[in-house]
């Protein structure tokens, strides 16, 4: 048990690293901040105070002497189950190298204000800076209690002088005096710091609902906010749209909070937005919240665009289950590479990217061609739920299974939408199994494995039209679409490379404008992701979109979610048809063996091709749903002492009867 939570804090997972760096203009309170967050998060037993020179991150005598950051200073520590790493950077103009070459290695950045000063002259470097750098923001507004402080203004002039589009997830309760707490506009909760007797350090404060008899004034001020929140984010964020236009479009009150944060995050990440926070880091008010927000919005490493900077600790050549380490290793040979954290199977490593681009110069061809063939991932045909003995240890089943999806592409993980439980699609029983295992074996989670289950497409049977409008205002624009459309079944017989590709669409003549076929098509690829009638994908169908009238201040968004609510009607008409996997099965038996395993081949709704003979043995080429091969091995084994060999992959998707699917439907309804 030491061992095993010894290598989670010394190794966190990836995904619960953030690398931050922390800017501002000179005094807006960076280091004050730095210094809260290294208290809170238990890193340091007293508070230093920048204006009596004992501050932990600066450290050198000019810095402490002057009060001001010269050098950035990194420092770890750990936030509920998060390790931050964070880099002071310098405020000071004469500094920005040092800025530069701190923003190179980050993950994200929260830039503190002045809040009785909005934008200063060095912030608005050090933000063009982070957008060369690419990198996802947070901004927190200190000093709120401050004369003159003013988060209206603030973030007035974080819109006009950034040219950013700001999110805001709190409200200060009171300001400059009478600062006193926040509103979490995510989760409609009020925050308050106590002022408890002697010690005041904000160690205590109290989160609840906030209701309208608290504050009436405030309550309605935060409704609008949250409205104005949910539609900006929507207008930003193609699946939080969906949601918002379909299950919530009556309501914004019911949306839960985790859907909404699961947006900003996402929009944050893509930096289309920034998050706005607020606090007084001196007077020991907002900070809990601060960090709670890097955890949920900024990105772990994993999470960065472009190539990644890895670090192996040793390189071993392998001599079977033996290892004999080297220091180095030339082009052409097979060694083991030991601590890669981010990379995964299929990815080439190279030295430096310099070196490969003069390898690539040498070759004659460009950079990107140089990378190594990636794998080809077959898709996977079976699924089933993995859940761990205790919640405590949902965690540690996460982190093992990300480990072992980096080596095994095949392996996918996904999470029920619905159920919220872990489910893992593989690509056959023993395949899943092993997995199993392996999570026993080496991570010590003893998992209980859910009936495994198949896979399924879903297809039209019919030819079906549908029209759909929607129209909305959200904030001050119209949305208006009307799209009509027609949907097809494409091909009656899937192979196996079909499976995966898209339904073939077309437009009518004149019917959608160039600059929305995008639109359009986002709409039905977003439909096709879980099919009407048992929520498997849609595969193989064709539509016609016959026409698409848009009033003028229409986001692409809400036409993608009109499309897609469009096509969900139309494939409901259009009546659905399940598709099950065939697999092509080659058995290779004796002789003897043969009639045995021809028999038990019929009784699974198996066709076979073809006998070929190879030496003494016959070799049965044949064609078998893969639901009828469940527990084949050992079967088979039996029937041919053992004395029969067999190779099953997926061969394409084929229709279910009306007999099958209306079985198929009774057992999956009777599970539910
Ligand atoms: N009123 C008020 N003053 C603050 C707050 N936070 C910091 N200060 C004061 O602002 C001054 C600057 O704070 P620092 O934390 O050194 O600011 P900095 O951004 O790190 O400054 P440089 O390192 O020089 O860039 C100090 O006198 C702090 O006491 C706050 O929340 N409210």
């Amino acid at each position: 048990e030491d061992v095993k939570s010894l290598r989670s804090v010394i190794n966190p997972d990836i995904s619960r690293i953030r690398n931050i760096g922390i800017m501002a203009h000179i005094d807006a309170g960076k280091t004050t901040t730095t210094e809260r967050m290294l208290y809170y998060s238990g890193y340091t037993r007293t508070l230093g105070d920048v204006d009596d020179g004992d501050t932990v991150t600066d450290f050198m005598v000019q810095e402490r002497e002057r009060g001001i950051t010269i050098q950035s200073a990194a420092v770890t520590f750990d936030w509920k189950d998060y390790r931050i790493n964070l880099i002071d950077t310098p405020g000071h103009v004469d500094f920005t190298v040092e800025v530069e070459r701190c923003l190179r290695v980050l993950d994200g950045a929260v830039a503190v204000f002045d809040a009785s000063a909005g934008v200063e002259a060095q912030t608005l470097t050090v933000w063009r800076q982070a957008d060369k750098h690419q990198i996802p923001r947070i901004c927190f507004l200190n000093k709120m209690d401050k004369n003159g402080a003013s988060f209206t203004y603030a973030v007035e002039s974080i819109k006009q002088k950034l040219k950013t589009k700001p999110l805001l997830l709190q409200l200060p309760i009171g300001e400059e005096k009478t600062f006193r707490g926040l509103v979490d506009v995510v989760t409609k909760e009020q925050i308050i710091w106590k002022s408890t007797s002697g010690l005041d350090d904000g160690k205590i404060f109290e989160r609840k609902p906030l209701l309208e008899a608290d504050d009436p004034n405030l309550f309605q001020e935060l409704q609008d906010t949250r409205n104005a929140l949910i539609e900006q984010v929507a207008d930003l964020d193609d699946e939080f749209a969906e949601l918002v236009l379909g299950e919530y479009s009556e309501s914004f009150d019911l949306l839960p909070a985790d859907k909404l944060q699961a947006a900003v995050r996402r929009v944050t990440l893509a930096r289309a937005a920034v998050p706005v926070l607020c606090g007084s880091a001196l007077r020991n008010k907002g900070v809990q919240p601060l960090l709670d927000a890097v955890a949920a919005y900024l990105p772990a490493p994993s999470e960065r665009p472009g190539d990644a900077l890895e670090r192996m600790s040793r390189l071993l050549l392998p001599f079977a289950d033996q290892q004999v380490e080297i220091p180095s290793l030339t082009a052409g040979n097979i060694a083991l590479a030991v601590g890669l954290k981010q990379s995964a199977t299929g990815d080439t490593l190279v030295s430096s990217k310099a070196a490969a681009a003069a390898a690539a110069r040498r070759a004659g061809r460009a950079a990107g061609d140089l990378l190594l063939a990636g794998v080809d991932v077959p898709e996977p045909v079976f699924f089933c739920t993995m859940e761990p003995p205790s919640l405590a240890e949902q965690q540690d089943l996460d982190n093992a299974l990300s480990c072992l999806q980096r080596e095994d592409p095949s392996l996918k993980v996904k999470l029920d939408p619905d159920t919220g439980q872990t489910v893992l699609c593989g690509m056959g029983e023993l395949h899943i199994e092993i997995i199993h295992d392996r999570i026993k074996r080496e991570y010590g989670i003893d998992t209980y494995l859910g009936p495994l289950q198949i896979a399924y497409r879903e297809t039209v049977l019919n030819t079906a039209q549908a029209t759909d409008t929607l129209d909305k205002t959200v904030g001050e624009k119209r949305h208006c679409v009307t799209v009509e459309l027609e949907v097809r079944p494409g091909h009656a017989r899937l192979t196996a490379e079909r499976a995966a590709t898209a339904p073939a669409i077309e437009f009518a003549a004149g019917a959608v404008p160039t600059e929305l076929r995008g639109a359009v098509e986002n709409g039905i690829a977003n439909s096709c992701v879980q099919g009407p009638l048992l929520g498997f994908p849609v595969q193989g169908i064709d539509v016609t979109v016959q026409s698409l009238t848009v009033h003028p201040d229409t986001s692409h968004t809400m036409v993608s979610a009109c499309v897609s609510r469009c096509m969900q009607k139309a494939l409901k008409k259009a009546g659905i048809q399940i598709l099950e996997p065939l697999m092509n099965l080659e058995i290779t038996v004796s002789e003897d063996h043969l009639s045995a395993a021809l028999a038990d081949l019929a009784q699974r709704r198996g066709s076979v091709q073809e006998i070929q003979s190879r030496q003494d043995n016959r070799v049965v080429v044949a064609a078998v749903p893969l639901a009828e091969t469940m527990g084949y091995s050992t079967v088979l084994r039996s029937l041919t002492s053992g004395s029969a060999t067999f190779t099953l992959e997926l061969a394409c998707y084929q229709a279910l009867n009306s007999h099958e699917q209306r079985a198929l439907l009774q057992r999956t309804r009777g599970l539910v």
